[in-house]
């Protein structure tokens, strides 16, 4: 693919498709609206530059914006220059709240106790205990009401997991076979070839007699007495039918190019063992083995609850109503990630529909998007108290989205509320939504890997990051767009790089989490 450093001719090369350059150049542009371009009077203080100090944000941190986003500063303005300066990507709130938060640490017994600088969040969950939490969660909820397997037509198999081991049904192959296009023969050259043939999936032929051959195709039978296989390339007939090896020296050697029966499995071999990722070369086995229907580990059942009286469901955004991002994003995502989602609905900003939604619920895991945090509206909290629902996580140490939540609301059931900001609701996703349903579905949790940093991320000072990237070359490059409520810098994203509190520098090797459409491929993932 060529690379395309400028907008030239851009049209014309939209159908070769995107290539890593393009990617970088739409999402990290510098161009872009600047808030400060659109305020009334003097520009707002640069991030890090306010001189009033004025302290914290409502629940003691704030909004890690990103680039062409601005960022909010504590008092909640966008920042007119949305960057730090620094990595021209996104600033963590500007310099003068990392002051702040250091000289509460001072006298912040939690600071202390975690080792680490500064004050929490009350009660929030650092990020890799609350992965462990929500994966403990759906254990727990296995061993106390585990779900029956159940049967599957091979067509609906894809992406399920394996309930049982797959014992072959059949040895494979199931007959001694052809590997090769030529002639069966038996005993040494040359040979009379016989009139017959014989074909793959056709039955019934005579056995060969010592010094025969027949013509046999890759795939059939090998009639009874066969010695071996010659290959079409390496024999030739003569006028008078009889055929002989080329050249004539060839050593024939017994059972070349047979594949004997059984060469792969014999019945009630085992081939995979429970618990294996139902994948296309899943289906072929199986198929190969036998089988018409598998036993799978059901897919745990999601209903979505869609919260915010905002949201429009088509056309432009206008008079302060959005269009609803999550509605259409949310159900394939949890879908790659192993759901069967149930139900979406949106209802609004109402405390008692969502009473009713949540109690009348019959799937395993309810999604709520929005209403996580302390608004007028946010009727999360107060409806998981009136259940009497079991808070596990409430509220993470992770930027974007550190008001989302898992709660336990009965029996093997959960709740998980992704926040309404469209990127943390993403966070959320990953970081309680992937363990949680993962492990009820019985997938095998990925293997934790990591990527050296192309460029320096600015970290929150006390949480950990999600930040999209793409992979280029043996690197991630941080791309921009990353703030909560943007998901331009996700569209066109292979990964979220986990950034630690403090930031990364360049180089530095950091933790990646795969977006399923880049692991698993369309077809395991979205059907
Ligand atoms: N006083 C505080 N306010 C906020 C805090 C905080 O700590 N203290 N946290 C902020 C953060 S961070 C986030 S994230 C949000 C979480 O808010 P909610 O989960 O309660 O979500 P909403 O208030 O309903 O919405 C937030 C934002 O997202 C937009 N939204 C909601 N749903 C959708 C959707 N389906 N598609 C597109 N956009 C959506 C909504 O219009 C709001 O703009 O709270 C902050 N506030
Ligand atoms: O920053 Mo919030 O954490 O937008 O999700």
């Amino acid at each position: 693919m060529t690379a395309h450093g400028t907008s030239t001719g851009r049209d014309a090369e939209d159908a070769e498709g995107l290539d890593v350059e393009e990617v970088l150049a739409l999402v990290n542009d510098d161009r872009g609206p600047r808030l400060a371009d659109r305020l009334p009077g003097p520009a707002a203080p640069a991030a890090g530059a306010d001189p009033a100090g004025r302290g914290h944000a409502p629940r003691g941190d704030h909004e890690t914006g990103g680039d062409h986003g601005g960022h909010r500063t504590d008092d909640g303005h966008e920042s007119p220059g949305g960057r730090d300066g620094r990595d021209g990507h996104e600033s963590p709130g500007g310099r003068e709240n990392h002051d702040a938060h250091d000289a509460h640490h001072a006298q912040d017994p939690h600071g202390a106790h975690r080792g680490r600088r500064g004050p929490r969040t009350h009660g929030a969950t650092p990020w890799p205990g609350a992965r462990e939490i929500a994966a403990s969660a759906a254990r727990a909820a296995v061993r106390s009401s585990p779900p029956p397997p159940v049967s599957v037509p091979l067509d609906g198999a894809l992406g399920l997991t394996l309930a049982e081991p797959l014992t072959a049904l059949t040895d494979l192959p199931s007959f001694d076979t052809s590997a090769m296009d030529g002639w069966a023969v038996a005993g040494p050259g040359p040979w009379d070839v016989r009139e017959d043939g014989v074909l793959a999936g056709h039955t019934g032929h005579r056995p060969l007699g010592d010094g025969e051959a027949v013509r046999i195709a890759t795939g059939a039978r090998i009639p009874e007495d066969t010695t071996a296989v010659l290959r079409t390339e390496h024999g030739r007939t003569d006028g008078r039918g009889r055929l002989h090896a080329v050249p004539r020296d060839r050593a024939i050697v017994p059972g070349q190019d047979i594949r004997p029966r059984g060469q792969e499995c014999r019945s009630g071999d085992r081939l995979l063992p429970a618990g294996t990722l139902v994948t296309p070369a899943v289906l072929g086995l199986a198929a190969a083995a036998g089988y018409d229907r598998l036993r799978a580990v059901p897919r745990p059942r999601v209903d979505v609850l869609v919260l915010g009286d905002e949201l429009l469901t088509e056309g432009l955004p206008h008079d302060g109503l959005i269009r609803d991002a999550l509605g259409p994003m949310l159900p394939p995502w949890l879908r790659a990630l192993g759901a069967d989602v149930t139900s979406v609905r949106r209802i609004g900003d109402d405390a008692e529909a969502l009473h009713t939604a949540v109690t009348t619920s019959a799937a395993d895991v309810v999604v709520t998007t929005g209403g996580t945090a302390a608004g007028p509206v946010d009727h999360l909290h107060p409806t998981l108290r009136r259940i009497g629902a079991e808070l596990l996580v409430d509220g993470v140490e992770v930027r974007p989205g550190h008001p989302m939540l898992l709660a336990r609301i009965g029996e093997g059931r959960h709740l998980v509320g992704l926040p309404g900001n469209p990127l943390a609701a993403v966070s959320g996703l990953l970081t309680l939504a992937e363990p949680l349903l993962r492990t009820l579905a019985a997938r095998p949790a990925p293997e934790p890997y990591g990527v050296p940093l192309q460029e320096p991320v600015q970290g929150h000072p006390y949480d950990t990051r999600l930040v999209p990237v793409v992979l280029r070359g043996d690197r991630a490059v941080p791309l921009h767009y990353n703030g909560p409520a943007m998901l331009r810098g996700i569209a066109v994203a292979d990964a979220l790089a986990v950034v630690p509190p403090g930031g990364a520098r360049p180089g530095e090797e950091t933790e990646l989490l795969d977006l399923p459409w880049t692991t698993g491929g369309i077809g395991v993932c979205f059907t």
